[in-house]
């Protein structure tokens, strides 16, 4: 049995939970439940605060974590990073007041700095040159300049909602991040191997996620342009059709490409295009 911690509630739960689940491990949760067992593969759920997560992954009191890279590089436990996971993609920041002139970082020197990450905060301004007062606060970072309690602040941006709603201006990205799947560094043999089940999992509804199944029809003499603008996993699939000079061509398209594709596709003289969602892809 292998056990993983992840969030109870908050921004990394639901996604945690769902790419479990796609992973193809069913296990029954409840509000008040902190633990559980999966029904179908030999995995325990602990539901913790992400903050607690990668001490315990470190300390192997959990064998495997899913926190933000923030809170992970925040803890200095980044060896412990196995996965990226592609969610809760978001970046910390500093900010000032909106009206505040702002030119470069070297105006926040001795400045009072609002925080819940001042090892991260520390060493961006240290390589900097620049000297601050840290305030380490644990949450609601955004209120601080408005109740003099800091000249500026450094949290987690995303929408930038939160910034515009306490009339405050993004002025550096201090770091980027996203979900990532911990591991502790000793896992017996056994664990390593299920570790690297759940790995192979992952991975497959990743791929699956960032991919979509494209079918369409074409006039053979499109179909070299057709091809090159779908190479496919090996190459795609071409079959004819009832009708004479045409073919049905079928492939995988890279999401972030999809629009692009699908332009020139048409352009080249492609129809009845049709886009599926892929389950898993194992590559
Ligand atoms: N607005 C956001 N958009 C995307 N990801 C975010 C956002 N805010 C935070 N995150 C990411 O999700 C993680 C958890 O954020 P959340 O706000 O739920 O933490 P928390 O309030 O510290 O929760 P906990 O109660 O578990 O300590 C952050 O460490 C960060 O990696
Ligand atoms: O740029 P935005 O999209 O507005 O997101 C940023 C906000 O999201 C997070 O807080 P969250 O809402 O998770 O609440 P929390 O303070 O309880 O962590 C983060 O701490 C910011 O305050
Ligand atoms: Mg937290």
């Amino acid at each position: 049995m292998i056990r993983l911690a992840i969030q109870k509630s908050g921004r990394l739960s639901e996604d945690s939970l769902s790419l479990i689940r796609e992973c193809g491990i069913g296990f029954l949760s409840s509000t008040f439940k902190l633990k559980t067992e999966a029904t179908n593969f030999p995995l325990e759920i602990l539901f913790l605060r992400d903050d607690d997560i990668p001490g315990y992954v470190q300390d192997g009191v959990a064998d495997l974590g899913i926190v933000g890279q923030n809170v992970l590089v925040e803890a200095g436990l980044m060896p412990l990073e196995v996965e990226p996971l592609g969610f809760s993609k978001c970046r910390l920041s500093l900010a000032v007041p909106r009206g505040q002139a702002y030119d470069s970082v070297n105006d926040l020197q001795g400045k009072n700095i609002a925080t819940s990450y001042p090892q991260l905060l520390g060493s961006y301004l240290a390589e900097r040159g620049v000297q601050a007062h840290l305030h380490t606060i644990s949450g609601s970072v955004e209120i601080a300049p408005s109740i003099g309690l800091a000249d500026a602040i450094c949290d987690i941006v995303s929408s930038g909602s939160t910034l515009l709603g306490n009339g405050l201006r993004e002025v550096e990205t201090v770091f980027r991040s996203e979900a990532v799947l911990i591991a502790n560094q000793n896992l017996s043999a056994e664990k390593q191997e299920l570790l690297d089940q759940l790995r192979f999992r992952m991975q497959a509804v990743r791929r699956a996620r960032r991919n979509k199944y494209i079918v369409l029809n074409a006039p053979v003499a499109a179909l070299d342009a057709v091809k090159a603008l779908l190479p496919g996993i090996k190459s795609p699939t071409v079959t004819p059709l009832a009708e004479e000079g045409w073919v049905s061509v079928q492939s995988v398209v890279n999401e972030d490409d999809f629009w692009h594709v699908t332009d020139r596709l048409k352009a080249v003289g492609a129809e009845g295009i049709l886009v599926l969602p892929i389950e898993k892809m194992i590559a």
